[in-house]
């Protein structure tokens, strides 16, 4: 890849600005470097010195005294006294007075200190801070003195270090769509001999690290055409009309180089909606104007197109979306079970691993990773590998780097007392215990009382089958259930609570909020929704569409909701008391179990009562899953729905 440079544009502002800090210099600094050669003494050693006539040269000024010793090797000063016989008395000494008791410089010595080294200093500096606002731009070396004169996109020329689209894995339709982009860019005439236009812009929605950039790039990799690429947050400047200026020469330097594909990452960071009210953002509203503007003035068949990316589609200014500008949009979802499988076998082959080793596995622990996220996951395996020692990579490095996205590295040296560590096992087993009891809840994978470094002191994974696109009601109301489960253990054993739910408790109510005010899942307000979801991509918050009164019936159903499951919770573990023990006693000595140890303790000599997990009963077609499918991520958190850590509070738990 090689970037392109442009001509710098005159700096006179800077020019003048160095001039100043040099005229500043000479007035300020260089005076008090010079005082610094001055030893400073008081007024009686000056006076004991002249004395002693250990007086060289004397130099009175308006304000001070210079002076040195008779052999004239050491500078002082001192302050001005109302002495009126001082120079009778120095003259005894036999002082010489002199004009000037600095060392008589050069003149070209001279005019080198005053002017031409605190003009490099400053040059120096400027180029220093520029570079370093660049780098934190984002840009390459390319160093123009404060980011002024107009940053230019950078441009990746193509190179077979190029992506593709088959580096991109899983993101299906995603690809479909963008290879329509391809063929244009491959076969212009086919489509205007039509008349058909190609969209103007592009642009992919999606949370963050599910390869937006990365299909971007294959879009230019499979079409070999040039890829500039911008940051949003890089048109955001200093100074206003800089952003402008940079969206205007950004579009000259592509339609030069058309057909190409201009990639504008983070776009929210100028398309946000403009405010409307004069104390607006002006910088940013220029921006956004311009680039509106460069999107009418060029022909839709002219060879640019411009992909933009970003994950809070709902914040962009309408008249970025309207027809002509950004009206294709191309969704890049969270991958699904054989996409992540897919992401992991990308990235398995730049790493070595052992013959054998299962991604589907590990790609059912990681519900609910992005791409990023198993790019991330492979790497943890291949470093803890290293650590241990071997050269190839093994299944339980994967999964414990799953574990360590998931939930942060085993902390070693956690010093949990025997007490804090017996309620941390039956928290764990109520987990297990609950979800196992009940149908419809995924398989448990692994229960473990390991501390991690996120400050979990204890988890319990939940692994599904398949990947579920919708829940039923009573599948949620079994999540709470779960949830509640840890806590209601400790009461049955302890008969007392302590703060290792608290994470469990606001998942628990989360979901049983988002129950009733937008699942429709409440008798009381059957298909109203009390709340919408302001972004669906980045941790959903949501905000409140209903009356305050209707805000306190909602707060009530949610507590009855979470205490119904509680107390269901209890019943069962109180029912299964011996079970509790066992299971709890037996992790508290193993300290981390299989789920296949887990059901054999469990099912040992008990008659199976209730069948645990009802494993892949998906009978939902995916085509209606298609319609849910938002509010999947949602639910739970983006993170691995089927896992939850315990809070990291310091346990202060037990008597
Ligand atoms: N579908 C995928 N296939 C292979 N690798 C992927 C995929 N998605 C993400 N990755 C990995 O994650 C990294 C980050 O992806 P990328 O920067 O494209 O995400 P993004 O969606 O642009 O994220 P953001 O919204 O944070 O900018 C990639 O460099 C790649 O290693
Ligand atoms: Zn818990």
């Amino acid at each position: 890849m090689k970037e392109v440079k442009e001509p710098k544009k005159p700096l006179l502002l800077f020019y003048v600005m160095m001039l100043f800090l040099v005229l500043l210099f000479n007035e300020m600094a260089r005076p008090y470097l010079e005082q610094a050669q001055f030893e400073k003494v008081d007024y009686s050693t000056f006076m004991d010195m002249i004395e002693d006539k250990d007086i060289g040269r004397v130099e009175i000024q308006e304000n001070q005294i210079l002076f040195t010793d008779a052999n004239d090797t050491k500078k002082y000063r001192t302050g001005i006294m109302n002495d009126p016989t001082l120079a009778d008395r120095l003259h005894d000494s036999g002082a010489k007075f002199t004009q000037d008791i600095k060392e008589q410089t050069s003149p070209l010595v001279d005019f080198f200190m005053t002017w031409v080294l605190p003009i490099l200093i400053f040059f120096a500096i400027g180029q220093y801070f520029s570079r370093k606002l660049m780098e934190k731009a984002g840009g390459g070396g390319s160093s123009l003195m404060f980011g002024m004169g107009g940053k230019q996109a950078k441009i990746y020329v193509p190179s077979s270090a190029g992506i593709h689209f088959k580096d991109v894995a899983g993101e299906d339709e995603a690809k479909e769509n963008l290879s329509e982009i391809v063929d244009y860019l491959h076969n212009p005439q086919k489509y205007s001999a039509i008349g058909a236009q190609m969209p103007k812009g592009v642009l992919l929605v999606g949370p963050p690290g599910t390869g937006k950039t990365m299909l971007a790039k294959a879009v230019a990799g499979e079409a070999d055409v040039p890829f500039f690429s911008i940051a949003g947050s890089e048109f955001v400047e200093m100074f206003v009309g800089m952003g402008a200026s940079k969206v205007r020469e950004l579009f000259k330097q592509a339609k030069e180089k058309a057909p190409c594909i201009v990639f504008i990452d983070e776009i929210d960071a100028i398309g946000q909606k403009r405010s409307g009210n004069l104390m607006g953002n002006d910088e940013r509203e220029q921006t956004l104007n311009q680039l509106l503007t460069e999107m009418d003035g060029f022909e839709g068949n002219n060879g640019v197109i411009i992909l933009a990316a970003t994950n809070r589609p709902e914040s962009l200014d309408p008249a970025l979306l309207r027809p002509g500008r950004f009206d294709r949009r191309v969704p890049v979802e969270l991958p699904d079970l054989a996409g992540r499988e897919a992401i992991l076998a990308v990235h398995a082959q730049k790493i070595q691993l052992e013959p054998g080793v299962d991604l589907h596995t590990i790609a059912r622990m990681a519900a609910g990773a992005s791409g990023a996220e198993l790019a991330n996951i492979v790497n943890e395996g291949a470093l803890r590998a290293v650590r241990n020692g071997r050269s190839t990579v093994r299944q339980s490095d994967l999964e414990e780097s799953v574990e360590v996205v998931i939930a942060g590295y085993q902390k070693k040296n956690a010093i949990l007392s025997d007490k804090e560590k017996r309620t941390v096992a039956y928290h764990e087993i109520g987990h297990a215990l609950v979800a196992a009891l009940q149908t419809d809840s995924a398989p448990v994978q692994k229960i473990t009382i390991i501390p991690r470094t996120s400050g979990a002191l204890g988890y319990t994974m939940q692994v599904e089958q398949k990947d579920k696109y919708i829940l039923t009601r009573e599948e949620l109301e079994n999540k709470i259930a779960t949830f509640t489960g840890g806590r209601a253990a400790e009461e049955v054993k302890f008969g007392q609570v302590s703060t290792g739910a608290a994470n469990d408790i606001e998942q628990a109510t989360k979901l049983a909020r988002a129950m009733i005010t937008r699942y429709g899942m409440s008798e009381e307000f059957d298909m109203v929704a009390m709340e919408t979801v302001n972004n669906k991509y980045l941790g959903g918050d949501t905000s409140l569409t209903c009356s305050a009164a209707t805000q306190q019936q909602i707060d009530k159903r949610v507590v009855e909701l979470v205490k119904r499951q509680h107390d269901l919770a209890k019943k069962l573990l109180e029912e299964h008391r011996d079970k509790l023990d066992e299971l709890a006693t037996y992790l508290y000595e193993k300290e981390t179990i299989t789920g296949q140890e887990f059901m054999d303790i469990l099912k040992r000599e008990e008659k199976p009562a209730e069948p645990p997990a009802a494993e892949g009963e998906d009978v939902v077609p995916m085509i209606s899953a298609r319609h849910v499918d938002d509010d999947r991520t949602a639910d739970v958190g983006s993170i691995p729905a089927a896992t939850e850590a315990e809070q990291g509070q310091p346990p202060q738990t037990d008597a």
